[in-house]
């Protein structure tokens, strides 16, 4: 079930979140450009979008993980009116994350602790974020494993003994621990097979139905279709559609052509691959950055164009599905 968003405030509120890294040369590289939309409690937002286009730098601003060349602008505000973007690292380490945003990080094995077992890591972390202690703290650990899949009898081993989908399954049950109000998972099913995605989504669907919001990051449009009530697209740090997943996935289909390349690509679908590669992030064109592997384009591309809260294309099909008429 996806429940309907409620009234109130939504849980994170971004705006106009823009992410340069300073390269050497005085270069810059934008990440992320202008990035915008709402997340509600119970909600779950599927961001996606081809390698290298901005969604984990997104989603490491919104935790102050960004490396000391990065600078962010614009906003992103929690239901209380309280501005990430504005938090110093003490605020985030100490209130903000595990606590109020829990994360799913995109390479788990880096943020494991290398000498510690996992389940020693769990226990650590429910002594830290819901004070249980001992003797509940044993079993608490195995239940919280339990709820991302991760075998019991693996609890004892360390970070390097585990295979990438086992330290996948450990990160996933580290993060959900803090029971915080906003969950980020970046790729939270690299690594895992069929069956293990799809356990691990529909565990994710259960957390975000109990009231919780979540942002998922993934390449796999099959997860995203299983789990989102809305997605994301990204392409080349920005947002160019944001749609409710049901009309996505189904009828009558995404609006921006990059969206629609990007189901046409998939093997159950067209299987037809979007020509081209992406545009560096360090050298983008003036006017729209799909332009030079859209089919749609023409003159008018040379400007970019605006997003307005839905879609940023001067050419996308209309809200009401109607393909856009050429003179
Ligand atoms: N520390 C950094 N310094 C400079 N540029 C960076 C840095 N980290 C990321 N970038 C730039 O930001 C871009 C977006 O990276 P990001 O990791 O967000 O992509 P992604 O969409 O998450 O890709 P993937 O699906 O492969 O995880 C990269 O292509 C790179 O150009
Ligand atoms: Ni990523």
């Amino acid at each position: 079930m996806k429940n309907d968003p409620g009234p109130t405030a939504p849980v994170l509120s971004v705006r106009g979140l823009s992410v340069r890294f300073r390269m050497r040369g005085g270069r810059h590289i934008a990440a992320v450009a202008d990035a915008h939309f709402d997340l509600a409690a119970g909600e779950c937002l599927a961001l996606v979008g081809e390698s290298g286009c901005g969604k984990s730098v997104l989603a490491s601003a919104l935790l102050g993980l960004l490396p000391g060349n990065a600078r962010t602008s614009g906003s992103a505000l929690l239901d209380d009116g309280t501005d990430l973007l504005g938090l110093g690292e003490r605020s985030l380490a100490r209130t903000v994350r595990g606590r109020r945003i829990g994360l799913v990080p995109q390479s788990p094995a880096a943020h494991l602790t290398p000498v510690r077992t996992v389940r020693a890591q769990l226990e650590e972390t429910l002594r830290e974020l819901t004070g249980a202690r001992r003797p509940a703290l044993r079993p608490a650990a195995e239940q919280a494993a339990a709820r991302a899949s991760f075998p019991a009898g693996h609890l004892d081993r360390y970070p390097h003994e585990l295979s990438g989908g086992l330290a996948q399954r450990a990160a996933t049950a580290l993060a959900l621990i803090g029971d915080a109000p906003l969950l980020l998972a970046d790729e939270p099913t690299t690594g895992l097979d069929r069956e293990l995605v799809e356990r691990t989504v529909d565990e994710l669907r259960r957390h975000a139905d109990g009231g919780r919001a979540l942002l998922i990051i993934t390449h796999d449009l099959a997860a995203a279709e299983r789990i989102a009530d809305r997605v994301a697209v990204m392409y080349a740090g920005r947002i160019v559609e944001l749609a409710d997943a049901e009309r996505f996935f189904g009828e009558p289909g995404p609006r921006h052509p990059y969206a629609r390349g990007l189901l046409d690509a998939l093997p159950e679908r067209a299987f037809v691959p979007i020509p081209g590669m992406p545009p560096e992030l360090g050298a983008l064109p003036e006017g729209c950055a799909f332009a030079a592997r859209c089919g749609r384009a023409d003159d008018r591309c040379s400007v970019p164009p605006p997003f307005d809260g839905a879609l940023a294309c001067h050419h996308g099909v209309r809200a009401d599905g109607e393909e856009p008429v050429h003179a």
